[in-house]
C-alpha cells in the first residue's frame, strides 16, 4: 500500500523543548552537587503551604515571646514580695502568660506537623510523577530498590526538615537574640560573659554539623543500597532458591544493614556531642553568672531580683540554644536527603503528558480505537536507522530500513541479538535511534505526543507481565474503559475460557501473587488479550506465542492472522511455523535487514532463512 511519507528531519526538530532530555543518546545532564540548591529545593516544597507555614511560626514565636516575658514577671513578683507590695497582678500576669503560651505552642505545633505532612506527600507526588515519566534508559541505570528507599524513606527526612528544622530555626533564632536583648536590659556585664560562652559553642558546632551531613548522607546510602540488593533477590526469587544462594544474599543486605548501622550510630555520636556542647555551655554559662553576679550582688552594683533574673534567662537560653542544635542537625540529614531527591528529578523523563493522581483521566485509547469502532492500521517505516544502546559500542540496528505497509503481518526472524527486539522497543519510543528516521502513520515518531502514539500500539513483550491483581485488572489494564461483553470476548479469542472457567467465570477473581497463578502459556494469552483489547493500530508481538502448546499456538496464529487484516501486525518469531502464512517476512542479521519476501521467497533466496526452516523442518 503506498504511503505519503512527510520528508522528516534526520534529527528531531530542536524546537521541541523536551527532546533534549529524552534521547536515548543524550546522557543525564551533569548533576552538579544537587546538593547546592538545597534551599531553592526546600523553599519550593514549602511555597504551597506558606500561609499555614507562616501562621505556624507566629503562634510558635508568639509563645516563646510570652516565655520570655515570664521572667519580667518573676522580677516583678519577687520586688512584690521583698518590699510588701500588692502582687495579685503579677500573680495573674504570670498565670496567663504560663497559660496563652501553652496554648499558642500546642496549636503552633499542631500546624506545623500538618505542614509537614503536606511537604511530605508533595515531595512524594513529585518523585513518585517522575519516576513514573523516567526514560527506559534513565530507569535502567538506577537500581529499583535504591528508587524506592528516595520515595519512602528520604521523604520522611522532609518532614524533619520542614516540621522541626526550619521553624526551630526561626523562632530558635529570634528566642535566642530576644534573650539576649532583654538580658543587655537587664545586665550588659553579664551579658558579655554569657556571649563569650555562646561563640565558644558556634564554633564547636561548626566543626561538627559537616560530619552529621555526612554521616545521614551514607546512612540513606546504605538504606538504599539494602533496597536495592533486596528488589534483586525478590525479582529472582525462585532462582535464589534453586541456586541456594540465600545466604550470599543475606551477606550482602547485611553489609549494607551494617554500614547504615555505622553511619547511624556515628550520626548518633555527633548529635550528642552537639546536645551535649549546647547543654555544657548553658551550664558553664549558669554558673558563671552565678558568680559574677552573686560578687556584684555582694557588692551592691545589682539587685538579688535582677540576678534571678539574669539566671532565668540563662536558664531560658536552654531551650532555643538546643532548638537551633536540633534544627542544624535535622538540616544536615535533610540535606542529604534532598540532594538524593534531586538525583532522581535530575533523570532525563519522557514529555509524557502525565496529570497529577487528583485530576487523572482514564488511559486514553488512540483516536479512532474506541471499543466498538473499528480502528485504521497504521503503516510502519524504518528509514536507515542506526541506534546503539547506551554503554554499548556495537550498534544493536545498522543502517536498518523497513517498510510496513498499513494491516498485514510482518514477521522478522532471525538469530538471537540481531536487533528484532530493538526495532519493536524503538516503534514504542523507549529509545530514539542516533541516526536515521521512524515513521508511524507516515510521520515522524517524535511529532507524535507520546501518549497518543503508545495508545495506538498494542505491545506484547517477551516475558509479559502479568500484575497482581484480578483477571479483569490484569486485561483491561491499558483500556479500563472496556466493558465486560468485550473482556469476555477478547477471552474467548485469545482462547482463555478455560481459566475464566476456572475461575468459575469471575473475572474479579484474584490471579498470580493472592489468587490462581498462570501458567506461562496462560500470562502470555493475557498479555495478548490486554494488548487486543485495546483495539490497537498496531499490534507489536515478541515471541508472544513461544510458551504455547501446538493446539494453542495453531488457534492463535489463526486469530493473528484474522486480526492483521484490519490491523498492523509486526511479530517477533523465532517458531518460524508462526509466521509461515506472514504476508512478509524479514530475515535480520546482524542489525541489519537482509532479506524480505514471503517464506517461499525466502526459502528460494535466503540461504540463512533456507537453513533455519530446514532445522525447523519446514523447508
Ligand atoms: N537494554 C539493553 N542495553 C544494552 N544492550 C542491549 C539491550 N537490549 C538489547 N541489547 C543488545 O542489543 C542487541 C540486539 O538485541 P535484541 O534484543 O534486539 O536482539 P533479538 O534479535 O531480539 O534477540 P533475541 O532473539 O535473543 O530476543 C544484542 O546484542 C543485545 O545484547
Amino acid at each position: 500500500m503506498a504511503q505519503t511519507i512527510e520528508a522528516q528531519p534526520d534529527r528531531p526538530p530542536a524546537s521541541e523543548p523536551a527532546r533534549a532530555t529524552e534521547s536515548a543518546d543524550q546522557p543525564a545532564p551533569p548533576v552538579e552537587d544537587p546538593a547546592r540548591h538545597w534551599m531553592g529545593m526546600l523553599a519550593g516544597y514549602i511555597r504551597p503551604h506558606r500561609s499555614t507555614f507562616i501562621t505556624a511560626a507566629v503562634l510558635l514565636l508568639a509563645s516563646s515571646v510570652l516565655g520570655l516575658l515570664q521572667p519580667l514577671a518573676v522580677r516583678t513578683l519577687i520586688d512584690g514580695l521583698t518590699t510588701g507590695t500588692e502582687v495579685g497582678r503579677a500573680l495573674v500576669t504570670l498565670t496567663a502568660l504560663v497559660a496563652v503560651a501553652a496554648v499558642l505552642l500546642g496549636i503552633g505545633n499542631y500546624l506545623t506537623l500538618r505542614t509537614a505532612e503536606a511537604v511530605v506527600l508533595d515531595g512524594r507526588r513529585g518523585l513518585i510523577r517522575h519516576l513514573l515519566r523516567l526514560s527506559v534508559p534513565s530507569l535502567h541505570s538506577q537500581e529499583p530498590g535504591d528508587l524506592l528507599a528516595r520515595v519512602t524513606t528520604d521523604t520522611m527526612l522532609l518532614r524533619q526538615i520542614a516540621s522541626q528544622a526550619l521553624i526551630d530555626l526561626m523562632t530558635g533564632g529570634l528566642m535566642l537574640l530576644g534573650a539576649v536583648v532583654l538580658m543587655a536590659v537587664v545586665d550588659v556585664v553579664l551579658l558579655g560573659v554569657t556571649v563569650v560562652v555562646i561563640v565558644l559553642l558556634v564554633i564547636i558546632m561548626t566543626v561538627i554539623m559537616p560530619r552529621i551531613r555526612i554521616a545521614a548522607l551514607r546512612a540513606q546510602e546504605s538504606v538504599g543500597q539494602m533496597g536495592a540488593v533486596l528488589e534483586r533477590v525478590f525479582g529472582a526469587f525462585t532462582t535464589v532458591k534453586a541456586s541456594g544462594t540465600e545466604s550470599a544474599e543475606l551477606a550482602r543486605v547485611d553489609v549494607a544493614a551494617r554500614t547504615a548501622f555505622r553511619q547511624g550510630v556515628s550520626l548518633a555520636r555527633w548529635g550528642s556531642v552537639a546536645g551535649t556542647a549546647a547543654g555544657l555551655a548553658i551550664q558553664v554559662a549558669f554558673l558563671v553568672v552565678l558568680g559574677f553576679g552573686g560578687a556584684r550582688v555582694a557588692g551592691g552594683s545589682m539587685t538579688v531580683s535582677a540576678l534571678v533574673a539574669f539566671l532565668l534567662y540563662v536558664a531560658y537560653l536552654t531551650h532555643p540554644v538546643i532548638q537551633l542544635m536540633g534544627a542544624t542537625t535535622y538540616l544536615q540529614a535533610g540535606r542529604a536527603a534532598l540532594s538524593r531527591i534531586a538525583e532522581v528529578n535530575a533523570l532525563p523523563a519522557e514529555p509524557l503528558d502525565l496529570p497529577l493522581p487528583s485530576q487523572s483521566p482514564p488511559a486514553k485509547l488512540a483516536p479512532g480505537a474506541e471499543p466498538g469502532s473499528g480502528s485504521t492500521p497504521a503503516s510502519v517505516t524504518f528509514d536507515r536507522v542506526t541506534f546503539t544502546y547506551p554503554g554499548r559500542a556495537e550498534p544493536a540496528l545498522r543502517d536498518f530500513t523497513l517498510t510496513v505497509p498499513a494491516s498485514g503481518l510482518t514477521a522478522l526472524v532471525g538469530p538471537s541479538g540481531s536487533g528484532k527486539t530493538t526495532v519493536l522497543k524503538l516503534l514504542e519510543r523507549f529509545y530514539d535511534p542516533q541516526q536515521g528516521r521512524v515513521l508511524f502513520d507516515g510521520r515522524g515518531l517524535p511529532t507524535w505526543p507520546l501518549n497518543d502514539l503508545r495508545a495506538s500500539i498494542g505491545y506484547v513483550e517477551q516475558d509479559a507481565a502479568v500484575l497482581a491483581g484480578t483477571l479483569r485488572e490484569n486485561v483491561a489494564y491499558a483500556a479500563p474503559d472496556a466493558d465486560e461483553a468485550d473482556i469476555r470476548a477478547v477471552l474467548r479469542t485469545t482462547r482463555l475460557d478455560p481459566l475464566l472457567q476456572r475461575l468459575g467465570g469471575d473475572l474479579d477473581a484474584e490471579i498470580q501473587h493472592r489468587g490462581v497463578s498462570l501458567s506461562g502459556g496462560e500470562r502470555q494469552r493475557v498479555a495478548i488479550a490486554r494488548a487486543l483489547l485495546r483495539r490497537p493500530r498496531l499490534l507489536l508481538l515478541d515471541e508472544a506465542t513461544s510458551q504455547l502448546d501446538a493446539a494453542n499456538e495453531a488457534a492463535l496464529r489463526d486469530v493473528i492472522r484474522e486480526i492483521s487484516g484490519d490491523t498492523t501486525v509486526i511479530m517477533v518469531a523465532h517458531r518460524l511455523s508462526t509466521v509461515i502464512n506472514a504476508a512478509r517476512i524479514v530475515v535480520m542479521v546482524d542489525g541489519t535487514a537482509q532479506s524480505a519476501g514471503t517464506h517461499a521467497e525466502l526459502l528460494e533466496k535466503d540461504p540463512l532463512y533456507a537453513e533455519l526452516a530446514a532445522e525447523q523442518a519446514l523447508a
